[in-house]
């Protein structure tokens, strides 16, 4: 079989039902607990009441006002009675109607917090958890996920509470109004739960594939999405619908089944119901033919009963939605109880304002365990030095820059910045200090001058133009239909590759930092703007450090130190005069590129 597409993530599906991530969930309905409060109120009292009290008045009008036991009916307490009646339908749909819109508005305020909750930690999450996770599998949490726990939190929490309420009074008053045909009637409840229960685990389990299924759709989307230039570049569209197909069908079977078993739960309530409705009837005719009871109360327990019947039917769909959603919210919790791999330290420091020397002290760093990507590296760079980073593909370049960045943290050794350790001071204050420009720059939706803007949001639009100016992006930018108000759509895909690198340039440039990173910048960038551009950065560099990685030796040969790698480890080091005296990596990397041109 293919082993393209293959998503990892996703695998909980064993751990056991967990009334604690219920706990967790519910925390998020605390802020709002005056809310619940004052709706379950209204509906206990006004709701419930005149729910209560109906049957109540009908066995009054029928056992006192229609036939009473001795002597006439009451036409007069018939029309009281029937008039109260009315009152109390009155005030039951305005307690309906209050405690539907109250649920509606606390439910969607809750899940803005949960939603807003996630976000906001995914934001803080490092670089090791990305590399890990597909994009699509990402945005489903935050979507789909969250928008499954809506409707327990907006028809769930207060109808429950509601409902356990109403469960309670009616049991009260059955057992009050003739004990022997109350409890006849709840024996069934027992039956009802061991069922139920029994249902629970494989119920859940089926939820927790269709999470899974509907995971992988949207990673297999998002990626189609993502690469479908690639696709139809290879004319394998046919291929990428063939697998969609399959993972569609794949989630709808397993839905299907999910679903299947979360209809049983209807049938086991229903038929419990009316082996109680049965026996009220059996054992009711047998009292009243006894003269142990009246037709009125066996009326007001039918009518009773079915308020009996109603919460516990309504108790049981919340527990089979709660089922549905505890498999979306583990998987939530799953995201929030990620830590950041690069977390920071409780009293870190502000990096104030650099000088620029930067100091790599036997670093070693491998992405996985058993694979080093950097052994051992010193290096010591002075304020204001320009560093080129050179070597073959995979050499380790770019995984320097990542750790000075702090993306992700040294397993061996240090990275100083003005001899201060980078893991002592906070994330904000380092990388706003460090401007990065990469060679797959990405372009937010926005104009022109909110993407330049980006890495300092108060510029002022003199300051963004004069930044567009010193990289040469000026000119291009004003032949744009808006200028700078232009509107590009998310990664710009409007704009070349050079103008996209022109933008991340200037975007850099603004932020004004102390050490700046340029990886793989100027490559899709023709000479002779990169000629323009060197000039620019010219008196830029001059004052900062930076780290140039590139494979062009136009771009590296004016560095004051170029830094050779090989497999992780620094092979040589010098200016470009130094090295090319000397036979090694370097000299050859260079008499290469000529052979190429030249050829
Ligand atoms: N996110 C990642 N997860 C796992 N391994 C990675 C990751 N990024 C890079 N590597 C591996 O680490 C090693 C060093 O990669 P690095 O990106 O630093 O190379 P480079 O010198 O910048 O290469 P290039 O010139 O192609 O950009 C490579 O073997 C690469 O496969």
């Amino acid at each position: 079989m293919s082993r393209q597409f293959v998503y990892q993530d996703d695998d909980t599906i064993e751990t056991p039902f967990n009334w604690k991530q219920i706990g967790r969930l519910f925390a998020f309905v605390r802020p709002y607990r005056k809310e619940v409060i004052s709706v379950t109120f209204v509906m206990t009292v006004f709701g419930m009441l005149s729910r209560l009290a109906i049957p109540f008045l009908t066995y009054k009008a029928i056992d006192q006002a229609i036939q009473p036991e001795n002597g006439e009916g009451s036409t007069s307490l018939l029309v009281i009675l029937v008039v109260a009646m009315l009152a109390m339908y009155g005030m039951r749909w305005w307690a309906q109607r209050y405690t539907i819109q109250k649920t509606n508005e606390i439910g969607q305020k809750v899940i803005f917090d949960l939603r807003a909750a996630l976000f906001k930690h995914i934001q803080s999450l490092s670089f090791r958890f990305f590399d890990k996770r597909p994009a699509g599998s990402v945005l489903v949490r935050v979507t789909n996920d969250v928008n499954s726990l809506q409707d327990v939190f907006t028809n769930g929490v207060i109808n429950t509470v509601i409902d356990i309420i109403q469960l309670i009074g009616i049991t009260i008053i059955l057992l009050f109004l003739e004990p022997k045909l109350g409890l006849a009637v709840m024996i069934t409840v027992p039956i009802m739960f061991l069922v139920s229960s029994k249902l629970r685990r494989t119920i859940r389990h089926a939820w927790q594939v269709v999470r899974i299924k509907q995971s992988r759709i949207n990673a297999h989307l998002n990626e189609s999405i993502q690469g479908i230039r690639v696709t139809q570049a290879f004319a394998q569209e046919r291929e990428n619908i063939g697998y969609f197909d399959g993972m569609n069908s794949s989630n709808i079977r397993s839905w299907n089944r999910a679903s299947a078993f979360n209809q049983l739960f209807g049938p086991v309530i229903e038929v419990t119901s009316a082996i109680g409705t049965l026996v009220l009837l059996l054992y009711g005719t047998y009292l009243i033919k006894s003269d142990a009871m009246t037709v009125g109360v066996l009326v007001a327990f039918i009518t009773y009963v079915g308020s009996f019947w109603e919460p516990i039917t309504r108790l049981g769909m919340m527990y089979s939605q709660l089922l549905i959603s505890m498999s979306s919210a583990e998987r939530i919790f799953e995201f929030m109880d990620e830590k950041p791999a690069v977390p920071e330290k409780e009293d870190a420091t502000r990096l104030t304002e650099l000088e620029g020397r930067v100091r790599l002290d036997n670093v070693t760093f491998g992405y996985e365990t058993d694979r080093p990507a950097l052994k051992g590296i010193n290096l010591d760079v002075k304020p204001g030095m320009s560093v080129a980073l050179v070597g073959h593909t995979g050499s380790g370049k770019s995984t320097i820059v990542n750790l000075l960045c702090r993306f992700y943290d040294t397993v061996e050794g240090r990275v100083l910045l003005d001899g201060i350790d980078v893991r002592d001071v906070t994330i904000e204050s380092l990388r706003s200090q460090i401007g990065i420009v990469l060679q797959d720059t990405f372009i937010f939706s926005g104009t022109i001058r909110d993407n330049i803007r980006y890495g300092r949001p108060g510029a002022t639009d003199a300051e963004v133009e004069a930044a567009a100016r010193s990289v040469r992006a000026h000119d291009f930018i004003a032949n744009l239909p808006d200028g700078y108000d232009t509107e590009v759509q998310e990664r710009g895909n409007a704009l070349s590759v050079g103008q996209r690198q022109l933008l991340s340039f200037a975007r850099a440039l603004l932020a004004n930092p102390r050490i700046l990173v340029l990886d793989e910048a100027t490559a899709s960038i023709d000479t002779e703007t990169e000629l323009r551009i060197q000039e620019a950065l010219g008196t830029l560099l001059e004052e900062r450090t930076s780290f140039i990685v590139a494979h062009r030796l136009s771009t590296i040969r004016h560095a004051d130190m170029i830094v050779v790698l090989d497999h992780g480890v620094i092979v040589d080091q010098g200016n470009h005069d130094e090295l090319m005296k000397r036979p090694g990596h370097y000299r050859s990397l260079v008499e290469a590129q000529y052979r190429y041109l030249s050829a």
